[in-house]
């Protein structure tokens, strides 16, 4: 059987392997992401998921394995050539530009779909005016979608925590992903952020239509929001599956062991 177009995973990573300087990050992972997913990746510290999605993302190259991407092998592809073909990430630390205002930062996000340089810029101010104004009004309504009016004009280094990482979201949205990869998307937030945040990712694969990869330590959120989970320990995958399924399963419940509750 052919698998074509919208039947294909978004994401379909195969037997790949990671190792730096004889320390294995990534140990033989496989698994793949179908495009309406949100798709879970725990597992105890230092078990391998910021590296796959580095690996994802470009940013490390595996030893072994391939990626591909909405069809596309993207094994031997940079970080920007990937995050042009749609894959929009957000990081563990926030990354945004803390001096400018929220609509500052989420235009810098739709940068990638800019398609003009400075000279062609002062050549053709009226098709960069375009342009400019496109990428204004994709901001807006990143801001409603978001609930981000109150901030809109705030330099991002002085709101609450909680709203920082949504803006960062809000960058990564600007992209027009056809993947959001995020990276502890909750870390660090106190509850009524944290329902907040679970509210809008599930928005975002709901009303965007965004297949979504999460890292995430909080096992209520995952439980709540992803629709099958992936356990990894050591670099490997020890079980694959819905949420109840792998919390239940003996070799999470030992990997976890030590570790933080899985409650
Ligand atoms: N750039 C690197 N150089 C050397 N070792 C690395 C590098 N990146 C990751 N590792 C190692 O690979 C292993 C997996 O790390 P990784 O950051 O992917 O784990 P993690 O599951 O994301 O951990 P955490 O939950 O603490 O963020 C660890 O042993 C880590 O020390």
């Amino acid at each position: 059987m052919t698998v074509t177009g919208q039947d294909r995973p978004i994401v379909e990573l195969d037997d790949v392997h990671l190792a730096f300087a004889g320390v294995k990050a990534i140990s033989g992972i496989s698994f793949h992401v179908g495009r309406r997913e949100l798709f879970a990746i725990i597992g105890p510290n230092g078990a391998g998921k910021t590296s796959i999605f580095n690996v994802l993302s470009g940013v490390y190259r595996p030893n072994q394995g391939t990626v591909r991407f909405d069809g596309t092998d993207v094994l031997r592809r940079r970080p920007h050539a990937i995050a042009e073909l749609g894959v929009a990430r957000t990081f563990q630390n926030i990354e945004l530009f803390a001096n400018l205002t929220v609509i500052d930062n989420l235009m810098l996000g739709r940068h990638t779909h800019i398609s003009y340089g400075v000279p062609a810029a002062l050549a053709w101010f009226g098709r960069a005016r375009r342009a400019e104004l496109a990428a204004r009004a994709a901001a807006e309504d990143i801001v409603d979608f978001l609930e981000l009016e109150a901030w809109r004009t705030y330099p991002v280094g002085l709101l609450p925590y909680g709203v920082q990482k949504r803006v960062e979201l809000g960058r990564a949205l600007a992209m027009q992903p056809k993947l959001l990869l995020l990276d502890e998307p909750v870390a660090g937030m106190n509850l009524e952020e944290t329902e907040d945040m679970a509210r809008f990712v599930l928005d975002i694969r709901d009303e965007l239509d965004i297949p979504i990869i999460m890292v995430e330590h909080d096992m209520g959120l995952v439980m709540d929001l992803a629709d099958r989970v992936m356990a990894v320990d050591f670099g490997e995958a020890i079980a694959t599956g819905t949420p109840s399924e792998v919390q239940s399963h003996p070799d999470v419940i030992s990997a976890y062991l030590g570790q933080e509750s899985m409650s």
